[in-house]
């Protein structure tokens, strides 16, 4: 592990950087009792974050020192950030919970008598903090408000309905918005899919994941049961054309051409969206794929039941919130991180290595392109110029950012890469697998 030789709060997010390798330490990033009301300020030693008050005392701590856990050339601008809709820096730094304020001076740099700290302001009276308050809980004192991509019947709608029991769903016409609502406390989480079995990942988001301020808080897996839709009274052999979101289209490819239909597959915004479209429309050529329940709730027949490719049809959603939760022991994690490097792909395996010495299993690799930089050029005077692409790697690796096998694998990582951020340590969804029959 390297001295840290400084550290700096830059829009939120405590950024550490180091000044010459040493790997045999681990880090001290612990993960400690909930102490929401007792303000902190962080100090630096040469070779860790401390916290005087108990080493990181909040959830506050928890997301400044680890949720970006550091990077030694952190690009803001990656992915063209769309600044003007993420939270501030004081959002961050000035939650409260049952009343509790909290504030965390990550300021490290001398401050000038204009910034010069003042005597704390009276605070409301303080409520004790209940097991609850463990996982970030809506400040509005209502149901939760969980944001979603697609219209009512959509497979994320129910995906927030797993996650989220008794929540009211909020449909929104693209991810970002599902993002943007979050940040601009419209909605209290975002239930977003990132991946499918059979379709695999879906690249918007986690393209959205860097560019927005997020934090990952959990995971839900859920069986995709497809139907094939249309208008009462209309045949399969008058289809002309079959609509969806291209994942429902794609998880249902060689279904589609077994059943003989003669269609042009056209993809649109979401399953339910589609079945909305025909019955707004009238449109007695063209069939949906979309959800059983988007049939009930638009007037439409199920064509065909069960159309999805394989049975076991599975999309993963994650959930998003604006803090970070505490990350534990008692059950399993996964945490996601997403990194890269100046030299390119050359530091994949030494990554990887960092994970397999210690018996981290990854559930997860995903390349994106580096938007700032995404070609490297490599000229060699005899041969000419390589052009190499650049690539930003997610990873989501099966521990809790509270156990110090993972900690002292990210900080293995951080001295191999230039940029390393934490999107997340949650809980693992441990359901009791069941095929996609059944679901929505
Ligand atoms: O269109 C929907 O119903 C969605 O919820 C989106 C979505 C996706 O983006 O993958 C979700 C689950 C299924 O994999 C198909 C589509």
């Amino acid at each position: 592990m390297q001295a840290i030789s400084h550290v700096q709060n830059l829009n939120s997010y405590l950024i550490i950087r180091r000044s010459k390798p040493r790997f045999d330490k681990p880090v001290p990033l612990a993960v400690p009792p909930v102490r929401l009301a007792v303000p902190v300020r962080c100090v630096y030693h040469s070779d860790s974050v401390q916290f005087p008050n108990g080493v990181g005392s909040s959830r506050v701590d928890w997301q400044s020192s680890c949720a970006i856990l550091s990077s030694k050339v952190f690009s803001q601008d990656q992915d063209s950030g769309d600044k003007s809709n993420t939270s501030s820096a004081s959002d961050h730094l000035a939650a409260a919970v049952n009343g509790h304020k909290t504030s965390l001076d990550l300021n490290l740099v001398p401050l000038d008598k204009k910034n010069k700290p003042q005597p704390p302001a009276k605070q409301p009276p303080q409520k004790p903090l209940t097991i609850t308050d463990l996982s970030p809980a809506p400040m509005h004192g209502s149901q939760l408000r969980v944001a979603y991509q697609g219209v009512p019947g959509a497979y994320s709608e129910a995906a927030a309905g797993k996650a989220y029991p008794n929540c009211e769903a909020i449909p929104c016409d693209q991810f970002e918005v599902a993002f943007q609502a979050v940040e601009l406390w419209i909605a209290d989480r975002a239930v977003l899919p990132v991946e499918n079995s059979l379709g695999g990942s879906i690249h918007r988001n986690y393209d959205l994941l860097l560019r927005h301020r997020l934090h990952i808080v959990g995971e839900v897996q859920l069986p995709v049961h497809h139907c094939l839709l249309a208008l009462p009274g209309v045949r399969k052999e008058y289809l002309t054309r079959v609509i969806s979101h291209p994942q429902a289209l794609s998880q249902c490819e060689n279904t589609v051409t077994k059943l003989g239909l003669n269609v042009t597959r056209e993809a649109v915004d979401d399953t339910a969206g589609a079945a909305e479209y025909i019955a707004t429309n009238n449109l007695r050529d063209t069939a949906a794929i979309a959800s059983a329940r988007a049939a009930e709730l638009y007037g439409l027949n199920v064509l065909a039941d069960g159309i999805q490719d394989d049975s076991s049809n599975v999309t993963r959603f994650v959930m998003l919130a604006r803090d970070p939760i505490i990350p534990r022991t008692d059950r399993p994690f996964k945490t996601s991180i997403v990194f890269a490097h100046e030299e390119g792909t050359s530091v994949l395996f030494k990554v990887l290595s960092a994970f397999a010495f210690r018996n981290i299993s990854l559930t997860k690799i995903e390349s994106r392109p580096h938007r700032n930089r995404p070609i490297r050029l490599v000229d060699d005077a005899n041969v000419g110029t390589a052009k190499h692409f650049e690539y930003m790697f997610y990873v989501d690796f099966e521990a809790s950012m509270a156990e110090v096998r993972a900690q002292n694998a990210l900080a293995e990582v951080q001295e191999f890469t230039s940029f390393l951020r934490v999107l997340g340590s949650y809980p693992m969804d441990m359901t009791p697998w069941c095929p996609s029959r059944g679901n929505p």
